[in-house]
C-alpha cells in the first residue's frame, strides 16, 4: 500500500482537501447530533411548542445539506484522484510496451498485457475512490467523537475505547488474504484474456488440426477459474461485511445497554446526555466499518498495483537514440563488429562487418534460421546491439532522433501489418497524403486496377491486420505505402510462400523502380531477386560466411554455390 499511499499525498491540494472535509464532515455530525437531542428534548422534555422548535429545525436541514455536499466533495476528490493516477500508469505502461525492443514486445500474450493496461489499471480505482478518502474520514472523525463522548460520560468513551480496536484487528485480517486472492483473480482474468485472443487469432490452424473442440474446453475451464476467483474475492467480502456488521452492532448494544441502566434504572444521568451519546456511538462505529469495506478494496487495487509494476519492471535492454536530426539522404550504412543474442543463450549474430552504400540492391542470402530477418531487424534499427556499432554515413547511428531515423524506413514484411480502416487509409499511414499522390502510389504498386474494381473502391474496409485481402495485395499495399513515403531505406522480406508469376513481377519491378533512388535491402528467398542484387550477404547460423556480387561468389565460394544450385533446382521444379 506504501507506493499506492505515496501516489496519494504526492496529490497534495486534493490530499489535503480531503483532510479539510474530513474535519468538516467531524464537525457537521456532532452539530446534527446536538441539533437532533436539543429538538428531542425541548418537545418531549422541555414541553416546548413546535414554533418554539422550528428555528432549531431549519438549521438542522441545512446541517443535513452541508453533510450531503461534504460527502460529494469527498467522492468527488478521491475520483479525481483516481483519475490521474490511473492516467499516468495508462501513460508509463503504453510508453513501456512501445519502447519494448522487437523481442520484448513478441514476450508474453497481447491477451495479458491488455487485461494489465485496462482491468489492472481499472482495479487501481478504489484505492483512490473509496480507500483514501475514508481513510482521512475514519481518521478523523471517530477521535473527534470520541473526546467529545468522553467529555459527556467517562464510561461511555471506556466501553468505546475496549471494544473498537476489533474492528483494525479485524480488517487486518482480511485484508491480507483480499490481496492474495485479489492478485490471483488479476492473473485468471489476464490468462483468459490472453487464451482468449490466442484462440481467435489462431482459428483457422484450430480448425484445420481438429483442435477447436479442445481449445472450446480450454477457454471454458479458464472461464470458470476466473469466476471461481471472483467469488472467493465475494467471499471474503461478504464474510468480512458480516464481521463488521456484528462487532459494530454487539458495540453499540453494549453502550446502549449501559446507557439505559444508567438513565432509566440508576437514574445516573440527564436523557439529553443519554440521547445525545446514544447518537453519536453509531456514528463512530459506521466510519470504522465504511473504512473496512473501502480497506478491503484497497487491498484489491494493491494487488492489481503489483500486477503493473512488474510489468512496467521489466528491465529490457533497447537500442538507444540521440537527438540529432538525421540528413536529408542518409549516406551508407555500415556495420563495425556488430552482435546481437536473443535473451541470454538465444541464436547469435557474430561479428558482422558489412557495408551498404545508399542506392542499389543488396540481398540477404543463407539457409532457414541462419539469422537473414534477424539481421535486417538489427539493421532497421528494432533490436539492440549487443556489442559494436551501426554507422549512417560516417556518424554512430545512435547519436541520431528515433523518429528521424525511421522516418527514412520503409520496411515490407512478410506479412505486413494493416489496420482496420479504408484501403486508402492504410496506403497514406504515417503520411500526408493527397488523394491523388495515393492512387499514384497503388498505381505504381501494381494494385490500382484491383482497388477499382471494388465496389467502393479505395473506400473499402479491411479489417485488422487486413482481413480481407490476400497475402500478396497486403503486400502491394505495403509497396504503395513506400512509393508514397519516399524512403531513403526499403526494407524488404520476400515471401517464402508461392505468389503468382503476375504479382511476383509486380514487387520485382517495384522494388526495382524504388532502388534507383534509395536503399533496399532485401532477404532474398528467389533466384530473379538474388541474380539483380548489386551485392549478396550470404549468411550462416548467425555469421556473415561470404559477401560479394552474385557472380563472385559463385565462383569462389563453394556453400554459396551449393545454396545457389538448390533455388536454381526449386525454380525450375
Ligand atoms: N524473438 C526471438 N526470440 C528468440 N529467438 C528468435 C526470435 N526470433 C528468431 N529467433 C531465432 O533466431 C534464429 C534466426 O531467425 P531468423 O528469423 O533471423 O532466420 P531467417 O534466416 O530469417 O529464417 P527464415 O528464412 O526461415 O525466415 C532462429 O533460430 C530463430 O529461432
Amino acid at each position: 500500500m506504501k507506493s499506492l499511499q505515496k501516489l496519494a499525498t504526492a496529490q497534495k491540494g486534493k490530499y489535503y482537501g480531503l483532510l479539510l472535509l474530513a474535519f468538516l464532515l467531524g464537525s457537521v455530525i456532532l452539530i446534527q447530533a446536538y441539533l437532533i437531542v436539543s429538538i428531542v428534548d425541548g418537545l418531549f422534555i422541555g414541553k416546548q411548542t413546535f414554533n418554539q422548535v422550528f428555528p432549531l429545525l431549519l438549521v438542522l436541514l441545512g446541517v443535513l445539506l452541508l453533510r450531503s455536499f461534504i460527502s460529494y466533495w469527498t467522492g468527488q476528490i478521491g475520483v479525481k484522484m483516481a483519475v490521474n493516477v490511473k492516467t499516468s500508469y495508462r501513460k508509463k505502461l503504453i510508453n513501456a510496451f512501445s519502447g519494448q525492443s522487437l523481442t520484448g514486445s513478441y514476450q508474453g500474450q497481447s491477451g495479458q498485457k491488455v487485461s494489465v493496461l485496462l482491468d489492472a489499471v481499472d482495479e487501481l480505482d478504489s484505492f483512490f475512490s473509496k480507500y483514501v478518502p475514508q481513510r482521512m474520514v475514519t481518521t478523523i472523525v471517530p477521535i473527534m467523537i470520541l473526546v467529545v463522548v468522553f467529555s459527556q460520560h467517562l464510561y461511555s468513551g471506556l466501553i468505546i475505547v475496549l471494544t473498537a480496536p476489533f474492528i483494525p484487528i479485524f480488517m487486518i485480517i482480511i485484508g491480507q488474504s483480499t490481496q492474495r486472492k485479489s492478485e490471483e483473480q488479476l492473473d485468471r482474468l489476464a490468462a483468459f484474456s490472453g487464451r482468449f485472443l490466442d484462440t481467435l487469432q489462431g482459428l483457422v490452424s484450430l480448425k484445420l488440426y481438429g483442435r477447436s473442440k479442445q481449445y472450446k474446453d480450454v477457454i471454458k475451464q479458464s472461464s470458470l477459474n476466473f469466476r471461481d476467483a471472483t467469488m472467493n474475492i465475494l467471499k471474503v467480502a461478504f464474510t468480512s461485511s458480516l464481521m463488521l456488521e456484528f462487532i459494530s452492532m454487539l458495540s453499540i448494544g453494549l453502550v446502549a445497554l449501559e446507557l439505559g441502566l444508567r438513565l432509566v434504572v440508576f437514574n445516573q444521568m440527564s436523557f439529553f446526555t443519554a440521547f445525545f451519546i446514544l447518537l453519536l456511538i453509531p456514528e463512530f462505529y459506521a466510519s470504522l466499518k465504511e473504512l473496512g469495506s473501502a480497506f478491503h478494496a484497497g487491498r484489491s487495487s494493491m494487488g492489481a498495483a503489483a500486477k503493473i509494476e512488474k510489468e512496467l519492471a521489466v528491465n529490457e535492454h533497447i537500442p538507444e537514440w540521440g537527438e540529432r536530426a538525421l540528413p536529408t539522404k542518409p549516406e551508407s550504412i555500415a556495420l563495425k563488429d556488430v552482435q546481437f543474442q536473443y535473451g541470454e543463450k538465444g541464436f547469435m549474430l557474430k561479428d558482422l562487418n558489412i557495408h551498404i552504400p545508399s542506392y542499389g540492391q543488396v540481398a540477404i542470402v543463407g539457409k532457414s534460421g541462419s539469422g537473414k530477418t534477424t539481421l535486417l531487424h538489427v539493421i532497421a534499427g528494432l533490436l539492440p546491439l549487443s556489442v559494436g556499432k551501426v554507422f549512417v554515413g560516417s556518424e554512430d547511428r545512435s547519436v541520431y532522433k528515433e523518429e528521424e531515423w525511421f522516418r527514412h524506413i520503409s520496411y515490407i514484411t512478410q506479412h505486413p501489418f494493416l489496420f482496420s480502416g479504408t484501403i486508402a487509409e492504410n496506403i497514406a499511414f504515417g503520411v500526408d497524403a493527397t488523394m491523388d499522390e495515393v492512387e499514384s502510389a497503388a498505381k505504381k504498386a501494381g494494385i490500382e486496377d484491383l482497388i477499382q474494381s471494388l465496389r467502393y473502391g479505395y473506400d473499402t474496409q479491411i479489417g485488422e491486420g487486413g482481413r480481407g485481402l490476400s497475402g500478396g495485395e497486403k503486400q502491394r499495399i505495403a509497396l504503395a505505402r513506400a512509393f508514397l513515403k519516399k524512403p531513403s531505406i526499403i526494407l524488404f522480406d520476400e515471401p517464402t510462400t508461392g505468389l503468382d508469376i503476375f504479382t511476383e513481377q509486380i514487387l520485382q519491378r517495384s522494388i526495382q523502380q524504388l532502388a534507383q533512388n534509395s536503399m533496399v535491402i532485401t532477404v532474398a528467398h528467389r533466384l530473379q531477386t538474388i541474380q539483380q542484387a548489386n551485392h549478396i550477404l550470404f549468411m550462416e547460423n548467425g555469421a556473415l560466411l561470404a559477401q560479394g556480387t552474385h557472380k563472385e561468389l559463385k565462383a569462389s565460394h563453394s556453400p554459396y554455390r551449393e545454396l545457389f544450385s538448390l533455388h536454381e533446382e526449386g525454380q525450375n521444379e
